[in-house]
């Protein structure tokens, strides 16, 4: 008997061990397709409630200060060239793409006027204290020009933490403050002021630190627009305060909190919009689009089940009806290859989705959510084609012409490539990146246009496809919370007209985190905004965006392999470890001698400039010009040849204020050549230039003598006297480079020295580039026929420049000097100055001019 149970139970025991075993192989072999992890339900977590229902005001009877006619620009003096505060302030500017020039405080305030107008029309001094003890003569200078103007200032009042005094009278001012005060709530106030903010709210999680700054008014020389109610003893006190100007004549909104606090901060940009707004067309309208980016790739157990799916067509619904975003769709990016590649129920999420898909906007990603810069124009094509057909088979309604490359790859830094591709196979015209020009700061994200296809600005929204779980959040919950809660995602609806937002298909599965995400930041800003949430296709958008923001259109080409982001998704054209670009410029202006001073440097063995530009006359020109269009790979091109010094000679450059700015986005600390002729000399020079291309103006005129006269009447005239008189306005044209370069970037040459001592000059360019000394009198000579230096070559012969340079003209008569010193006085007067002031050489002509 027991034997015989031994034998039958071994006999059991071996086919256990064998089905088990076959088990084991076959879920090797098959993955866990079938094998089902249960989902816990979402986590429940309370939403936003707004304190009570403020009504929202509308936009149509706003008031916006008025100036007195200046250009639209801010001057922001910060505390010093490291504060904190100002880079929050600075933030702020360039999101809102308002001009600004930012000066830390110092003993010269900086220029305020042009001779025809007011250079700002606001001024932002970030700590009131230093306005309030700015030397005498400044601070009438300062005040003079706002009243003048009608400029308004915003200021902020810090409180000093160890001051005993918590009275004090404002400098020069009826209004008192108190400082390091504790306060319970945060009201705003009716005002004009109030654009975005909704009025008569009131917010009771205000923190509970105790250096606010309040005010004590009661007069009508002041205005209310924010208060706080101190905590000692309950009063009511402004924290925002508008002087409306009774006392001095100068509108002042102060501030007694930085804008660290979001209620402050809004109210900031409220101030800047009721100060400038009016030609800055203001709207409350702000379009949100939600990307989808990758609704079928994902690993199994991070993917979207039906549940999800239903769950997220109902929130779309949700933000239609409750939140008022008509025709708002979740925008759902496809890369067809994952389609189904989940377990049993992820797979039935994906079936659903394309059972749904005419309630979605589709948009093609790629078909292997492929890297585009890894691949050329064939691949990339053929990628597309297997996805459109994907599409296509599954007739999703692809109805836009948008799509977004994985991980933003190949859009920026541009591979052009994909651009081409896109625009064969889904003849795409939209796209969005967080690439251009860099990812952070993300408040100077911006757009562009390339080859047609417009590349608007995306936003991130704390969401990636690791984030799927309230409490696996990285940075904890709080962070989401804060996020929405006036954070950085509540600014970034403010501040852009337009948000693309990007999320992942994990953001709606598990505790759909974005669904959380977007109803939170919706309510939030119902709560306590007056902006008008809406939906609009990406094409729409685009028209929107560069309609506002023109001067976006053209890209600003920046170094791809300085940003390390940007670094590992350069396409192989570009190659990073030999890149050359040039570290020298020498921007002319025209007709200073310029070609010279490039064909003598180049001499040097440590030098190198571009190759030739067939149908240039040398020149380049990049930078400010149609070749701008042509792409950094084009520029590139001219720059094979490695050296020390690597340069190029654009004589266009220095009158063009677009090439400054262009210069330094690519180029940043490339050093800066600047010749200074007799403005005077220039402009005949220019004119000897038209005739020997037989202008017609110019024939007819035959010489300079009467185009003063003339051009009173007659138009052509007039604009041919403007092109030879524009370029010599030195210190207009300088301003714009100082804008972008520091003058130690920046070497000045007097061009009479130049042509008269080349070998002077060039050993003092030669030392300024800290290039190894070089006898330049062995390789230039004088060459008494053509009245010039020339080069030697290596058979001694003597090689000039062109019969185009260094023409043989008529000495200009002294009637012709006179008009045009005249012309040019104001401006060599203030080269002048600003040569003196920076210590540097002033050539002899301008010396002799203003004896
Ligand atoms: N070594 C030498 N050879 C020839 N020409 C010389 C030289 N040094 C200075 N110059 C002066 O250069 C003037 C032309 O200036 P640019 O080269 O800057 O002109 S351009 O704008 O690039 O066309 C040119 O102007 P014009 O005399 O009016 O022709 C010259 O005066």
């Amino acid at each position: 008997m027991n034997g015989f149970i031994n034998h039958r139970f071994l006999r059991f025991i071996k086919y256990l061990l064998i089905v088990l075993s076959i088990f084991a192989v076959y879920s090797l072999i098959i993955p866990s397709k079938n094998v089902l992890k249960e989902r816990g339900k979402p986590k429940y977590v309370e939403n936003y409630k707004c304190p009570a229902d403020w009504t929202p005001k509308d936009e149509e009877n706003w008031e916006f200060h008025q100036n007195n006619g200046t250009d639209q620009k801010v001057l922001l003096i910060s505390d010093s060239l490291f504060s904190r505060h100002g880079k929050l302030i600075t933030q702020v500017l360039t999101a809102l793409k308002i001009p600004f020039k930012s000066e830390a405080v110092s003993k010269n305030i900086p220029v305020l006027t042009t001779s025809r107008k007011g250079r700002y029309s606001l001024i932002i001094i970030e700590n009131y204290y230093k306005y309030l003890n700015m030397p005498r003569w400044n601070r009438q200078l300062l005040d003079k020009y706002c009243m003048d103007y009608k400029v308004p200032v915003i200021s902020f009042i810090a409180s000093k933490p160890n001051d005993q005094l918590k009275r004090i009278r404002i400098k020069g001012s009826s209004l008192w403050m108190w400082q390091n005060q504790q306060i319970q709530s945060l009201s705003t106030h009716p005002s004009k002021i109030h654009k975005i903010t909704k009025e008569n709210t009131t917010r009771l999680d205000v923190g509970n630190s105790s250096d606010w700054v309040v005010f004590e008014e009661n007069t009508k020389k002041f205005e209310t627009i924010l208060s706080g109610k101190v905590t000692k003893n309950g009063k009511d006190r402004a924290v925002v305060i508008h002087d409306i100007g009774i006392e001095d004549g100068v509108n002042r909104i102060l501030f007694g909190r930085n804008i660290s606090d979001w209620t402050i901060k809004m109210t900031f940009i409220d101030s800047i919009w009721w100060a400038i707004g009016k030609n800055m067309q203001f709207s409350l309208d702000r379009f949100i689009q939600v990307d989808i980016d990758d609704i079928f790739v994902g690993a199994q157990g991070t993917r979207m089940l039906e549940d999800d799916v239903i769950n997220l067509l109902a929130y779309q619904q949700k933000f239609r009806n409750k939140y008022n975003i008509s025709n708002f769709h979740f925008m759902l990016g496809f890369s067809g290859s994952y389609f189904r590649n989940g377990d049993e129920n992820e797979d039935k999420g994906d079936e659903l989705l394309i059972e749904k898909a005419s309630n979605f906007v589709w948009f093609p990603h790629m078909w292997r959510h492929n890297h585009a810069h890894e691949h050329n124009y064939t691949y990339l094509e053929a990628f597309m084609v297997q996805n459109k057909m994907f599409a296509e088979n599954m007739r999703l309604p692809v109805n836009y012409t948008y799509a977004i490359a994985p991980q933003h790859d190949g859009v920026y830094p541009v591979h052009e490539q994909l651009y081409d591709a896109w625009k064969k196979v889904w003849k795409v015209s939209v796209t969005a990146t967080e690439e251009y020009p860099h990812f952070k700061p993300s408040t100077s994200r911006k757009a562009f246009i390339y080859k047609n296809i417009s590349v608007l600005p995306r936003q991130t929204c704390g969401l990636y496809t690791h984030t799927q779980t309230f409490d696996t959040y990285p940075g904890g919950f709080d962070y989401v919370q804060n996020l929405i809660r006036g954070g950085d995602l509540f600014f970034t609806v403010l501040l852009n007209p337009v948000s693309i937002f990007m999320t992942h298909q994990q953001n709606y599965a598990h505790d759909r985190l974005a669904l959380y995400t977007f109803e939170n930041l919706f309510e939030f800003l119902r709560c306590w905004t007056n902006l008008k949430i809406k939906w609009q296709s990406p094409i729409e958008s685009a028209k929107m965006y560069f309609e506002r923001f023109e001067e976006e259109k053209v890209p600003l080409w920046t170094n791809p392999c300085i940003d390390p982001r940007h670094r590992i998704i350069t396409p192989p054209s570009i190659n990073c470890s030999n890149l050359t670009l040039p570290n020298l410029l020498i921007l002319g202006p025209q007709k200073t001698g310029s070609t010279a001073l490039a064909n003598f440097l180049e001499i040097h063995p440590n030098v190198s400039q571009n190759s030739n530009v067939p149908g240039s006359f040398e020149e380049v020109q990049f930078f400010g010009g149609n070749n701008y269009k042509k792409g950094i790979e084009w520029y590139l091109s001219y720059f094979q040849q490695k050296a020390e010094i690597v340069f190029e000679k654009s004589a266009t450059y220095f009158d063009n204020p677009l090439a400054a700015k262009q210069a330094s986005a690519l180029v940043p600390n490339s050093k800066l050549i600047i010749i200074l002729q007799n403005p005077a000399d220039r402009a005949y020079s220019w004119f000897q230039h038209m005739l020997a291309h037989k202008d017609e103006t110019a024939m007819n005129l035959g010489n300079m003598t009467h185009i003063f006269e003339v051009s009173k009447n007659n138009t052509l005239a007039k604009k041919l006297l403007n092109r030879c008189v524009s370029g010599g306005k030195y210190i207009h044209h300088l301003e714009k480079w100082l804008e972008h370069f520091s003058l130690s970037q920046i070497m000045f040459i007097d061009s009479d020295v130049l042509r008269n001592q080349p070998i002077k000059i060039l050993s003092k360019v030669t030392e300024w580039l800290d290039l190894p000394y070089f006898d330049y009198s062995k390789v230039i000579r004088f060459s008494p026929s053509k009245g010039f230096h020339c080069k030697i070559d290596e058979n001694s012969k003597t090689r000039c420049l062109g019969e185009s340079k260094g023409r043989k003209y008529e000495k200009m008569d002294e009637a012709t000097r006179l008009e045009l010193d005249e012309i040019f006085a104001i401006d060599n007067s203030a080269l002048f100055k600003f040569l003196r002031k920076s210590r540097l050489e002033i050539p002899g002509w301008l010396r002799k001019l203003i004896k």
